[in-house]
């Protein structure tokens, strides 16, 4: 019988191996963390050590997290990898028998080189095969890309150990995969293929946002562009909603270590093309803050401002690298008060997101720094109606659903005039909220003359 172990029981850990476990009876799946509560919520009833599994494990899966790295050298750019180098060796230690690593995390490209040395250099005659197999599943939609994946890619070394460990892998994902779905290259094709698939996403919004700024300018509608646009099968309609910004734990992370291995291996030139996908995301979230503030007399010290949703995206409690934080951040800058909804986020995570470094969140949470105390500006409710009560202003940050079928006659009678909604994600109906006597301000498209009259000159 095939014995899977999984390191690593996080959004991808979970998911992926309950899937191999559903779809493969006849393969025993063992997942380990080092967060007990992570166990814990997966299992309540028994809590995990390393071993048990591991040493017994035909293929071992690491899916760690892989944060940027916050000091040192390439801080703020490269990735990571003590947790990763941290799994590699705890394999080294306890192994018995061959193994196939697998690289479920994504990792710079070469990353497998290095974790070879640290698997062979400790190991006592075991061989190990490292297979790159990065995880293309998005959150909210998991189970969904696990059960029907657009690819499965596998890389290997081009020895016959090395094909014999990508047949083997390749033999688990056919059990529900079809085989012409399942991609076998190169260990470095597929490391960078992961880097490089995030990065073209990245892109596509950047440039849709890109335009967006355009569109304001010149009277241009984003929504009608990106459709026109999108119509070409060259192209394609999908990924190119304006919005605030991208968010998430992966594309700004994979975006810097792209680029960081860019400057490594003396590429200049490409290391600043990509770099310019997170610039527009930074300068989109920013350019939003400046609208607000200089659409309300330039200042909104001292005034509520609500704030609908604070997830990443919509169907997901997950708050890594929301666009919301940077929002909210600006607006707390100007002094402003926050009245903040989302309907799966809690007050201690707002509270902790806002007060958090960059990049710090992407470590276990009990290796983060403990937050400081809660920022009095800032106020979390479990309604939009409450949130929205006595607002100066309205940014609309999450596209949940329950935001399109608001009643807005009721907020806006409630909201202190002249009441304004700053929708970031376009999610209102704007002739509507025009009617009702809201001045509206939608991401990329033709201003209300009372936008035109306060430009946002930063
Ligand atoms: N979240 C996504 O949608 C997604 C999708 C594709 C790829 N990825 C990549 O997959 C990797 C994991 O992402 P995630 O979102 O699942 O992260 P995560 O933070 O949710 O999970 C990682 C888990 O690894 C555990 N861990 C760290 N070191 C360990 C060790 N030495 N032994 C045992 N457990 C250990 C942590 O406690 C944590 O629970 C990252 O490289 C990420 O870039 C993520
Ligand atoms: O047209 C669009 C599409 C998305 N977004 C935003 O982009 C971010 C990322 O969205 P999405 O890609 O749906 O979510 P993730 O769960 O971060 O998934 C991405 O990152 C994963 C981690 O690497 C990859 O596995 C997935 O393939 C890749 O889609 C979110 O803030 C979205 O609101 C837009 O602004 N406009």
């Amino acid at each position: 019988m095939v014995k899977i172990c999984c390191i690593g029981a996080g959004y991808v850990g979970g998911p992926t191996m309950a899937v191999i476990a559903l779809k493969c009876p006849e393969i025993e799946v063992a997942v380990v963390d080092i967060s007990v509560s992570r166990i814990a919520a997966w299992n309540s009833d028994v809590l995990p050590i390393y071993e048990p599994g591991l040493d017994e494990a035909d293929i071992v899966f690491v899916s760690v997290n892989t944060p940027t790295k916050t000091q040192g050298l390439g801080a703020g750019k490269a990735a990571d990898l003590t947790y990763w180098e941290s799994a590699a060796r705890m394999i080294a230690d306890v192994s018995k028998s061959n193994k196939i690593v697998v690289e479920k995390s994504t990792v710079p490209v070469k990353t497998a080189e290095a974790i070879e040395k640290i698997l062979n250099h400790n190991s006592k005659g075991i061989d190990f095969q490292i297979l790159s197999n990065p995880e293309f599943l998005a959150e909210g939609t998991a189970i969904q890309d696990l059960f029907n994946p657009d690819r499965v890619l596998i890389g290997g070394r081009e020895t016959s150990e090395g094909q014999k460990a990508i047949e083997a892998l390749r033999d688990v994902y056919a059990h529900w995969v079809p085989v012409e779905r399942i991609i076998c290259t190169n260990l470095w094709s597929a490391e960078l293929s992961k880097l490089a698939a995030n990065a073209f996403l990245a892109q596509r919004i950047s440039s849709v946002n890109a335009m967006s700024a355009l569109c304001e300018a010149t009277g241009a509608d984003v929504s009608q562009v990106s459709h026109a646009v999108g119509k070409d099968t060259r192209i394609g309609p999908k990924f190119l909603n304006a919005s605030v910004g991208f968010g998430g734990s992966c594309f700004q992370k994979d975006i810097l270590n792209l680029v960081y291995i860019c400057e490594c291996n003396g590429l200049p030139e490409v290391a600043n093309y990509w770099k310019q996908v997170i610039k527009i995301n930074d300068y989109q979230k920013t350019r939003f803050v400046n609208r607000i503030v200089s659409s309300m007399f330039n200042t909104v010290s001292g005034k509520k401002i609500a704030i609908l949703g604070f997830a990443f995206k919509k169907d997901t409690g997950d708050t890594r690298e929301t666009p919301a934080i940077d929002v909210c951040k600006g607006l707390l800058g100007d002094k402003a008060l926050l009245s903040i909804y989302d309907p799966q986020v809690n007050e201690e995570q707002i509270q902790r997101d806002l007060a958090m470094k960059k990049f710090d969140w992407d470590h276990p949470v009990h290796l983060q720094p403990v937050s400081p105390t809660s920022i009095k500006q800032v106020n979390v409710v479990w309604d939009a109606y409450a949130a929205t009560k006595d607002a100066h202003g309205v940014c609309v940050l999450t596209e949940w659903d329950e935001f399109k079928t608001l009643d807005y006659q009721r907020i806006y009678d409630n909201m202190r005039k002249p009441a304004f909604i700053f929708d970031g994600r376009n999610v209102v109906d704007e002739a509507k909220l025009r009617e009702i006597g809201f001045i509206v301000y939608s991401i990329g498209k033709p201003l209300d003359q009372w936008l035109k009259d306060m430009p946002a000159v930063a």
